[in-house]
């Protein structure tokens, strides 16, 4: 396997593009079947997408294995025939090769596939060294909970092989939520077909996939509302722009002034034109290239040129605190909520709003933003989708699995790195989604660039990283994307 340090190493394709293909596109099981259906209904045979996604799988399977021996365990329905189309391509190229089937194919195209391998297939895993185990057990058919002894079997031959690869989804993942056992093993490469699916971005499971790719078996765009948000380049200030029009933005500050001097600084190298930071507190970090405006904030925000405005870092939860909010929602700008904002919010507050609003949750706030809205969800998908529809804000719902939410739509995200889980990393990307938020104009388009770009710092800075160090980072970062 090789690792290209391309901004979407972690979402290429395993093959070349199909005629069809659509990279981004997220289905879930039931619009998987959907759209295997019309396939069908357009003539495309079931088989011919059986060959496609074994014959993909046994591409990154013969590379992962250097020529040594692949153990495939292969279940009863389509996912165990992609197991067996794989296993038969590998025998063809002359990679050593096995079968473990602990049950009998059952589906037409199973069978069928089981029939084109005519290596050696056993009922047992005993004495199963090699250097790859191939997990074909169960894919997006996972009706119930994996048997104690299938469980067992998959972490004996994920123990005796030195990488592990999953087809399609680990078997016992929910393909729609992630949701998983806790003893599931962890592998190394986990190969989607024809469509990611949300468990390859959100949900328990994500820890345990190792690196995702996709194989692309020519599933055309079904249209749908769940997409990957994939790195694009970011657009350089026009010709006769001005510091105004490349976007003036307001960062309103509180009680404590260094988080909002953070998410100034942040934003300040994400690209905005113009930095004001409204603050009625001084602080002795203050960058000489940073403005204070420290007029009444109503008035100083009723500067026409703001174009965008963040508020939450470091604003606090008193009484003043309320008002810096309430004065920010009637300045009726672009905003983007984090923090604070986010524990101050409430639908009232928010009834007479209807500028376009961001909001940035972690997991503890959107909790709290759910209670205050009155929704509520299983999973965070659900919980972003409700509290986005409840309040009419994009919501970006951050963390490992960061996903955004807006009206019907959903986007999701390769995961960063873990050394952002540290504190003031949140408020460094509320600075850089409010410079992103002024330069588009658009709310989506601003969230997704915050993401990558934030994500992409993280990156450059390494590990250990203070919240100081992102935000310098975030220049870098910057001219990387353009
Ligand atoms: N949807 C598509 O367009 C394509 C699907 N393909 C493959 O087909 C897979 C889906 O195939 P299937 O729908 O046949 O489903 P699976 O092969 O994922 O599993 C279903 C079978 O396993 C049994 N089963 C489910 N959960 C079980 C459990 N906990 N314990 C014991 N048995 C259990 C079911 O009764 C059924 O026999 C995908 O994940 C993918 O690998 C590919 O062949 C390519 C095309
Ligand atoms: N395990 C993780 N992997 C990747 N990113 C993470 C992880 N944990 C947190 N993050 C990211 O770090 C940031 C933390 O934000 P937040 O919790 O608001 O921090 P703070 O309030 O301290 O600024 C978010 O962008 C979040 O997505
Ligand atoms: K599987």
């Amino acid at each position: 396997m090789t690792h290209s340090k391309s901004p979407s190493s972690e979402t290429v394709t395993a093959s070349p593009p199909r005629a069809n293909s659509a990279p981004g596109q997220i289905l879930t099981t039931a619009q998987m079947r959907d759209a295997e259906a019309a396939l069908y209904e357009s003539g495309v045979e079931e088989w011919t997408l059986m060959q496609r996604a074994g014959h993909g799988a046994a591409d990154w399977i013969a590379r992962a294995s250097a020529g040594n021996l692949v153990t495939i365990l292969c279940g009863p329905g389509n996912n165990g025939g992609d197991g067996y189309v794989a296993a038969a391509a590998l025998k063809a190229r002359g990679v050593p090769v096995r079968v473990v089937a602990p049950i009998e194919p059952k589906t037409e195209q199973a069978k069928r596939a089981a029939a084109t391998f005519d290596g050696e297939v056993l009922d047992h895993a005993a004495g199963s060294h090699g250097a790859v185990f191939v997990d074909a057990l169960f894919g997006i058919g996972l009706a119930r909970p994996v048997s104690d002894d299938l469980r067992r079997l998959l972490t004996d031959l994920r123990a005796s092989h030195s990488l592990a690869v999953a087809l399609d989804v680990p078997s016992g993942v929910d393909a729609d939520t992630g949701a998983c056992p806790d003893d599931l093993p962890s592998y190394d490469l986990t190969l989607s077909f024809g469509a990611w699916k949300p468990a390859h971005f959100t949900g328990d499971a994500l820890a345990k996939l190792g690196v995702v790719r996709l194989v692309d078996i020519d599933v055309p765009d079904c249209g749908g509302n769940l997409r990957l948000s994939e790195p694009a380049r970011l657009a350089a200030p026009d010709f006769a722009t001005h510091k105004y029009r490349r976007g003036l933005v307001a960062v309103v500050g509180g009680a404590m002034p260094g988080a909002s001097l953070m998410t100034a600084r942040a934003c300040a190298l994400a690209g905005a034109g113009y930095v004001k930071w409204m603050s009625d507190h001084d602080h002795p970090g203050h960058p000489p290239d940073l403005v204070k405006d420290d007029a009444p904030l109503d008035d100083a925000l009723g500067d026409d040129r703001i174009s965008a405005i963040v508020i939450g870092p470091g604003l606090g939860r008193e009484d003043d605190a309320q008002a810096r909010l309430e004065a920010v929602l009637a300045a009726g700008k672009p905003a983007v909520l984090d923090a604070d904002a986010l524990n101050l919010l409430t639908p009232a507050l928010l009834e007479s709003c209807d500028a376009p609003i961001l909001l940035t949750p972690h997991e503890g706030e959107l909790a709290r933003l759910c209670e205050a809205f009155e929704v509520d969800g299983e999973t965070k998908r659900e919980r972003a989708s409700a509290l986005a529809k409840a309040t009419g804000c994009a919501v970006l719902a951050k963390g490992a699995d960061t996903l955004l939410a807006v009206g019907e739509d959903l986007r999701f995200f390769t995961p960063a790195t873990r050394w952002l889980s540290v504190a003031g990393s949140g408020d460094v990307l509320a600075g850089i989604a409010a410079a992103r938020l002024a330069v588009t104009g658009d709310l989506v388009q601003a969230a997704c660039e915050a993401v990558h770009l934030h994500g992409r710092a993280a990156r450059i800075v390494g590990a250990g990283f203070t919240a100081t160090m992102l935000a310098e980072a975030v220049h870098p970062a910057l001219g990387q994307m353009l």
